[in-house]
């Protein structure tokens, strides 16, 4: 089998006359968490259903643990553990009703064995006997992936598992992704969350169903050549919009009291600066986020009208 767990070539979805995912080829590495991020609608859920073979492509080709997505899409799911967007458990079965009815599904024979070590595992067996729909979100999370992670999947397929999910929840999601990546298993998530992108192997970012930059995240900033400032004081929104009708000027985030502001240029972003009165600019690292903001933005100008 070839070393990627995912790999596709040139995959197209339309959804009547919306381009939905246009020419995406990725490969996916075995053993690591592959993280994918854009914004809302750009095609992350619909890229993911393609490459598990749950949707047929218009165009473009690959393989999932090298199984053909076009062909083979039944060994895909048989092989796979798929968390969907929607939580989509019982809510007045039990945590181990619930994982006691996916076995069945998957006509596993050794079902308690099954249930109780993946109970053991998730650490939900002090909950195994509640109602599901009287769970925290965090504890309906770690359901799904007790679920989905049932049948020993090489490939978990993740789709925002964490949204709407308190931080500490989210911490100890990512400690346990971590810990199954260690294990072996391969991982695709995708995500909104920037600190979670961070926690990532790999990335690959998606707009308006292109993708616009993959690699480490490290790779992904350094390639954008962006150089950026943290501005403090007063009226920063004003400030915002004044340095951005300046041309050096690549782009202004506001983060709470802190205005970030990006340029290619040093000499340039300083004269900005000067120009405006500004002498409390201190460089700073371009964060991930200083940058998929920017990419959105570029990609707003070059395909948003497309779709
Ligand atoms: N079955 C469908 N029929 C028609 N349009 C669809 C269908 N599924 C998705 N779409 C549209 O395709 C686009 C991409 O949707 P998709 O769910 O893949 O994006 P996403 O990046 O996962 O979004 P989000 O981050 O909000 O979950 C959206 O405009 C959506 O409305």
């Amino acid at each position: 089998m070839s070393d990627w767990v995912i790999d596709v070539q040139g995959l197209h979805k339309h959804f009547g006359d919306k381009h939905v995912v246009n020419d995406l080829s990725l490969q996916v590495g075995r053993g690591g968490i592959y993280g994918f991020l854009g914004p809302n609608g750009s095609g992350k859920t619909t890229s993911i259903r393609l490459m598990c073979g749950l949707l047929t492509p218009d165009a473009g080709s690959g393989s999932c643990l090298g199984f053909d997505i076009r062909s083979q899409a039944a060994e895909i799911k048989r092989n796979v553990g798929y968390m969907t967007q929607k939580f989509s458990y019982w809510d007045d079965l039990s945590i181990r009703e619930n994982l006691d009815f996916v076995a069945r599904m998957y006509q596993m024979p050794n079902r308690r064995e099954v249930v109780d070590r993946a109970l053991e595992s998730l650490g939900l067996q002090s909950r195994a006997k509640q109602l599901t729909g009287s769970l925290s979100g965090g504890w309906k999370q770690r359901l799904a992936l007790a679920a989905c992670m049932l049948h020993q999947p090489k490939l978990l397929l993740l789709d925002e598992p964490t949204a709407g999910v308190d931080p500490t929840a989210r911490r100890d999601f990512w400690e346990e992704l971590h810990r199954l990546a260690a294990q072996g298993v391969s991982v695709l998530v995708s995500t909104h969350y920037m600190d979670e992108a961070e926690r990532c192997h790999q990335l690959a970012y998606i707009a308006y169903g292109r993708l616009l930059t993959k690699g480490r995240a490290s790779a992904i900033i350094a390639e954008q050549n962006l150089l950026t400032w943290q501005v403090a004081g007063q009226d920063l929104t004003g400030l915002s919009n004044q340095l951005r009708a300046r041309a050096e000027i690549a782009q202004t985030v506001l983060f709470g009291e802190m205005l970030h502001v990006s340029g290619h240029d040093a000499a340039g972003v300083e004269a900005c600066f000067a120009a405006l009165g500004i002498n409390h600019a201190t460089p700073i690292a371009t964060s991930l986020e200083d940058v998929f903001i920017y990419l959105m933005q570029r990609s707003q100008d070059n395909f948003g009208g497309e779709r």
